[in-house]
């Protein structure tokens, strides 16, 4: 693994220019292609292009398009399900438990950028790692910001951009997503 491959996945300022990190990327574009180019009744070829792009995943049903960085920080649970137009940004990794269903759209970004202008055009970015957990239920077009742990049994409203982690059982929506309700 190269230093910047290493400091990308421990969240630590890196270059993306990095010639192995170029490679990652140019290897997850070209599964994705194929992937997304798939017949609807292609299923084992679609599943075998998942399991070489993801860290892990059983038996994911992800409908195409669907779009990644690298795909190896990727983990998912059993019974995942994203619906179309899914992207994840998987610059850190990306851990999703089980029985968790994303609507259309859905958007679940690790990266960051340096908010300071002269530190952000110097070419370093980093990463924080997103944590989803079992049973959880993502609205269309939500946003899952950088660094965010959802709770189990969450669900998380259509349109809602979620900056802060969400306790077990709750309900959230809006930009920023606050608690609607609680579920017994
Ligand atoms: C896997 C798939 O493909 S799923 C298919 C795609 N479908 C979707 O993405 C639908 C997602 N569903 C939603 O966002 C729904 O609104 C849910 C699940 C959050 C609704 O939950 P419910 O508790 O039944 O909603 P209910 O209508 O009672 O509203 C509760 C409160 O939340 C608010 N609310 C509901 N939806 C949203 C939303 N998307 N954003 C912000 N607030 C919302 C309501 O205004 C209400 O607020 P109030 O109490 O101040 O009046």
């Amino acid at each position: 693994m190269s230093e910047e491959k290493r400091k990308m996945i421990a969240g630590e300022l890196y270059r993306p220019a990095d010639a192995t990190l170029r490679a990652d990327s140019l290897r997850a574009k070209q599964l994705l292609h194929r992937y997304n180019h798939s017949s609807p009744d292609e299923k084992a070829l679609r599943h075998q292009l998942l399991a070489e792009l993801f860290n892990k995943s059983h038996d994911a049903y992800i409908e195409p398009n669907f779009r990644c960085d690298y795909g190896y920080n990727i983990t998912l649970g059993a019974n995942f399900y994203a619906n179309f137009d899914c992207v994840m940004l998987d610059v850190c990794p990306i851990t999703i438990g089980d029985n968790c269903m994303l609507a259309p759209g859905v958007h679940i970004y690790t990266a960051t950028h340096p908010l300071d202008a002269t530190e952000r055009n110097s070419g370093y970015e980093y990463g924080k790692p997103v944590v989803i957990g079992n049973n959880v239920w993502i609205g269309g077009r939500a946003v899952i910001n950088p660094g965010v742990t959802l709770g189990d049994n969450v669900v998380v409203a259509s349109g809602a951009v979620v900056v802060k982690d969400v306790p077990d059982n709750a309900v959230v929506g809006g930009n920023p997503a606050r608690i609607l309700k609680m579920l017994s």
